[in-house]
């Protein structure tokens, strides 16, 4: 079942990143785009990024492999095993957004982190080694591909420093030189009770900079728009991107972190690849200071929590989310 939409019906800006990310041409277009999504809705689809299409697909195909298994098979990589690292697999119900169980399993992965990485070293949470799924070329597969989105994410986040007219390394110089790079594979089964009121994903935003989401044919993704929600449905060889609360926090609400949520539509599994590209873990994240704060939205936020009072360090702000949607995990915190 693939329904390609076509440009029209699409409520979401499709934006060509190809002269950015081939480092080539004239990026005028591509950065007055980024700024005016960033702006609007702050989703928007990117083709042209150069991200292999055979990666994907086998990406995609090992994921289904692995979420086929029994619930035992899966289990034996639980998120429980990788301690303070948080990687792993969790079942459906096993993660909650604003108290609420959602209906998804999945397994997340992180940068690839020895021993004796000073990092792990200092017993850093979120840092250290995957638990791949015992699969052919699992492993392999998860880490080019977290190769190739970091540096798509680099490239990115040059195009939205142009959107705020900074310099291209404005993010990589103060922010991202060693960026938390967190990745999540999610299978959402099929909702078979079209009345129900559990939520794949409930309404959240993302705590980071930039999300950069490979989803597959099913749909299923709505974003809350000032005109009610709206859907972000699959669009050929795209990635759906949105902003964080760390760049909603360093632009003074210039660029809002826009909630969004999931439900499967589909009568079979959803599966989804959201790769996130945050601040480094150590970072304290500053209002630019061209930028004022232009209005506190925390009232109107889905967690009720202001991003422009943060104290601390994004380690900070990310650990205390986490405390919330894994809190069997707290324990390690
Ligand atoms: O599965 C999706 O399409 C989105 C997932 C998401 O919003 C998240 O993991 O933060
Ligand atoms: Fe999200």
């Amino acid at each position: 079942m693939t329904c390609w939409l076509d440009a029209q019906s699409l409520q979401l800006p499709i934006i060509d990143i190809s002269p950015l990310a081939g480092r080539q041409g004239d990026c005028t277009t591509v950065v007055k785009q980024l700024e005016q999504a960033c702006r609007e809705t702050g989703f928007f689809y990117i083709v042209g990024h150069g991200i292999d299409e055979k990666l994907q697909q086998r990406l995609e195909d090992l994921s289904r492999q692995f979420f086929a298994q029994d619930l035992a098979t899966k289990m034996q990589i639980r998120m429980a095993l990788a301690g303070r690292a948080w990687r792993g697999y969790f079942p459906v119900g096993g993660e909650l957004t604003s108290g609420k169980p959602d209906r998804k399993e999945g397994v997340y992965f992180g940068s690839e982190l020895d021993a004796d990485d000073p990092r792990v070293k200092a017993n850093l949470l979120l840092h250290g080694k995957n638990l791949f799924p015992p699969l052919p070329d699992f492993g392999e597969t998860v880490l080019e591909y977290l190769s190739v989105m970091t540096g798509l994410g680099h490239t990115i986040m040059e195009g939205i420093a142009l959107s705020l007219e900074l310099e291209s390394s404005y993010f990589y110089d103060r922010y991202t030189a060693n960026p938390l790079i967190l990745f999540r594979i999610f299978n959402y089964p099929p909702d078979e009770d079209p009345h129900s009121e559990s939520w794949g994903v409930g309404e959240h935003t993302d705590y980071g900079l930039l999300t950069i989401l490979k989803q597959d044919d099913s749909g299923g993704l709505q974003v809350k728009t000032g005109g009610g929600w709206i859907s972000a449905p699959p669009v050929a060889n795209s990635f759906v991107c949105n902003i964080g609360d760390m760049l909603d926090r360093l632009t003074g609400g210039f660029y809002r972190s826009t909630p969004h949520r999931v439900r499967n539509p589909s009568p079979s599994d959803r599966l989804s690849f959201p790769f996130f590209f945050d601040p480094n873990f150590d970072a304290q994240i500053q209002p630019i200071p061209t930028r004022q704060i232009i209005q506190d939205d925390l009232y109107e936020r889905w967690d009720k929590a202001s991003v422009h009072q943060l104290q601390g360090t994004y380690g900070d702000y990310i650990l205390s989310k986490v405390a919330k949607v894994f809190p069997d995990l707290r324990q390690t915190i």
